[in-house]
């Protein structure tokens, strides 16, 4: 046992910028102090921890603005608006300009949305949609029901070969830009460059990346943009997805799902679809005002911090919890199967080792929680505004002992 390392993460903690950032969360609270050290969370790339504030707000919402002020709160409270509000919100984090974002609906529902308007914009010979042959399963089952739907057919591609793949048949890719298993982070430059190039669309899911690194929609040229708001932004369980239409082609954007919140005028009750102009057209049917309030809040945690600094500390973390892993683990017992170059990675390690359910499981009761994806996969989520070099430590000597 090196206490090395147990003095080299202190250090690191001690001099971590971000360090007092874990303080807007509520992580070391009973019964989180089981056995007397607190629980070590490590799976925020799953669902992020509470942030203080939260409750506060949420109690306001439903006692004054739902209990009190009842209908009122569509305008008063700004209910009706909070889509777009929240959006650009979450906008700097994702590298968009304001109003290209709108929250609500699920990831799932918006990956629905995204490729189906991308397909409708695309040029109309083209006849298949290409998906990361590794994604989500999610994003593949809308997109198999997308294409089949538009008429076109589905091409599984490796994420790391769009760029080459993407061609004269291709409508649109849709792409994962960390991978949810392995923690492998895409070149959204190039492969959307290269779709570009070949006079397609591209979609990203962002769920493995927003909050967790900088993303460069606007930079990148990205066409559409989902994401989920549950992992590294805190909004909390079933918290409402965003879409992010690039400008350039909200005018063209093409809801498969015009519910009268997307009407350019929504209390004219008309019978004909008229869309909004801008983000808003995203918008399908009443917000999830409770949710969506609860993410406005949670992303107060956000404020004055850097995305850049947040990737600095997750790269930094990472590294050290694979030198730890190096360091304290028997070799042979488990291979890390997220990129070492850090152009690579995201912000979880993936350990493949034998019997990682029953691993995991060990884990989580020795109070270090990560998450297990069959067949053979542990994830380590880091999540850099609140998670510490001892936390990372700590996760590794556990680790071993459950291998011993
Ligand atoms: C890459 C990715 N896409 C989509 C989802 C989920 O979509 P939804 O918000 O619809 O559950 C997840 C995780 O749940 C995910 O990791
Ligand atoms: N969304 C989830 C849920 O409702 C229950 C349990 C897990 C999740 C997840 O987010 C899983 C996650 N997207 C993953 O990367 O595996």
């Amino acid at each position: 046992m090196s206490d090395d390392l147990l003095s080299r993460a202190e250090r690191l903690d001690a001099d971590d910028q971000l360090a007092k950032i874990r303080d807007r969360f509520a992580l070391d609270t009973p019964p989180d102090q089981a056995a007397g050290a607190a629980e070590v969370y490590l799976d925020g790339n799953s669902l992020g921890a509470l942030p203080h504030g939260v409750s506060a707000r949420l109690k306001d919402v439903v006692e004054r603005e739902w209990g009190r002020l009842r209908i009122r709160s569509w305008d008063e409270s700004g209910w009706w608006t909070a889509p777009e509000r929240v959006g650009d919100r979450i906008a700097p984090l994702i590298g968009a300009a304001p109003g290209q974002v709108v929250v609500g609906d699920s990831t799932s529902v918006n990956v629905f949305k995204a490729l189906v308007a991308a397909v409708r914009m695309a040029p109309q010979d083209r006849d298949e949609v290409l998906v990361d042959a590794a994604t989500f399963p999610t994003d593949g089952y809308i997109a198999a029901s997308a294409a089949r739907m538009t008429g076109r057919t589905v091409r599984p591609v490796p994420a790391a070969d769009m760029a080459a793949e993407v061609g004269p048949r291709t409508a649109v890719a849709l792409v994962n830009h960390v991978d949810y298993r392995t923690g492998r982070l895409h070149d959204m430059s190039g492969t959307t460059a290269a779709a570009h190039a070949a006079g397609a669309l591209v979609v990203w899911d962002l769920c493995h990346s927003a909050g967790a690194l900088p993303v460069g929609l606007d930079a990148d040229g990205v066409d559409l943009a989902v994401g989920c708001t549950y992992k590294y932004l805190n909004g909390g369980p079933g918290a409402p997805a965003y879409l992010y239409v690039r400008r350039e082609l909200q005018p063209r954007f093409d809801s498969p799902l015009p519910g009268w919140n997307s009407h350019a005028d929504p209390f004219g009750m008309r019978p004909d679809y008229q869309p909004a102009d801008g983000a808003l057209r995203g918008r399908v049917g009443t917000p999830e005002i409770l949710s969506m309030l609860a993410l406005e809040a949670a992303l107060e945690a956000w404020d004055g911090v850097s995305i850049e600094d947040v990737r600095r500390k997750s790269l930094a973390l990472t590294d050290f919890f694979l030198e730890c892993v190096a360091a304290e683990v028997p070799d042979g017992l488990v291979e890390s199967i997220t990129p070492a170059d850090h152009a690579l990675r995201g912000s979880q390690v993936s350990l493949r080792c034998e019997r990682a359910g029953e691993v995991m499981a060990g884990l989580i009761e020795r109070g270090v929680v990560g998450d297990f994806r069959r067949p053979d996969v542990l994830r380590f989520g880091f999540t850099p505004l609140y998670t510490r070099y001892v936390d990372a430590l700590r996760a590794a000597r556990t680790l071993a002992d459950v291998l011993r």
